[in-house]
């Protein structure tokens, strides 16, 4: 027979997984690229900029969070890039959106490494965290028609 197994807080583990969002800001055909600075297991991997959506935010506002927390800029988020992608052994998914910059903003570095700006051929050129390559490849199309 199969048991339920609880986690500590007393939620079962088949409880939605936590999301990730990540912004795909776009510029003239190129997108931006971040460099991971921590923690040590990822740095120097290259990310969308963004993070952990909170408790009581929407995907669009927590994005819009993490982009003025990361990079100071205010952006306008668009259409999903790709598909959710599992990680961390399915107990987080991934979700890239299309943002635009806003107000001539322009991003800095604030907690990453490195910023880049890649058109579609250069996609390739920076090492991308494993969940990154399926939205990578999805976005790649995008951007070669802006
Ligand atoms: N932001 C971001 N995180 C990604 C991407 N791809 C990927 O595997 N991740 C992973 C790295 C981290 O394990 C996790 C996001 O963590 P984070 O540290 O950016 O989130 P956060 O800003 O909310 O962090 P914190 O408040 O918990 O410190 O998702 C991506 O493209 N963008």
């Amino acid at each position: 027979m199969r048991t339920e197994r609880a986690s500590g807080s007393g939620q079962d583990d088949r409880r939605e997984p936590k999301v990730v969002v990540g912004a795909a800001i776009i510029v003239d055909g190129r997108v931006l690229a971040c460099a991971r600075s921590a923690p040590p297991e990822v740095a120097g991997r290259w990310e969308f900029p963004g993070g952990k959506v909170e408790p009581g935010e929407t995907d669009t506002v927590a994005l819009a969070r993490e982009c003025v927390e990361e990079l100071g800029v205010r952006v306008e988020i668009g259409a999903r890039v790709g598909r959710d992608v599992r990680m961390a052994h399915g107990r987080s998914v991934l979700r890239v959106y299309v943002a635009r910059l806003l107000h001539g903003d322009q991003p800095k570095a604030l907690e990453h490494s490195e910023l880049r700006w890649l058109s579609a051929a250069e996609l390739d050129t920076v090492p991308w965290l494993p969940a990154d390559v399926p939205i990578v490849a999805a976005l790649r199309p995008l951007l070669a028609a802006s």
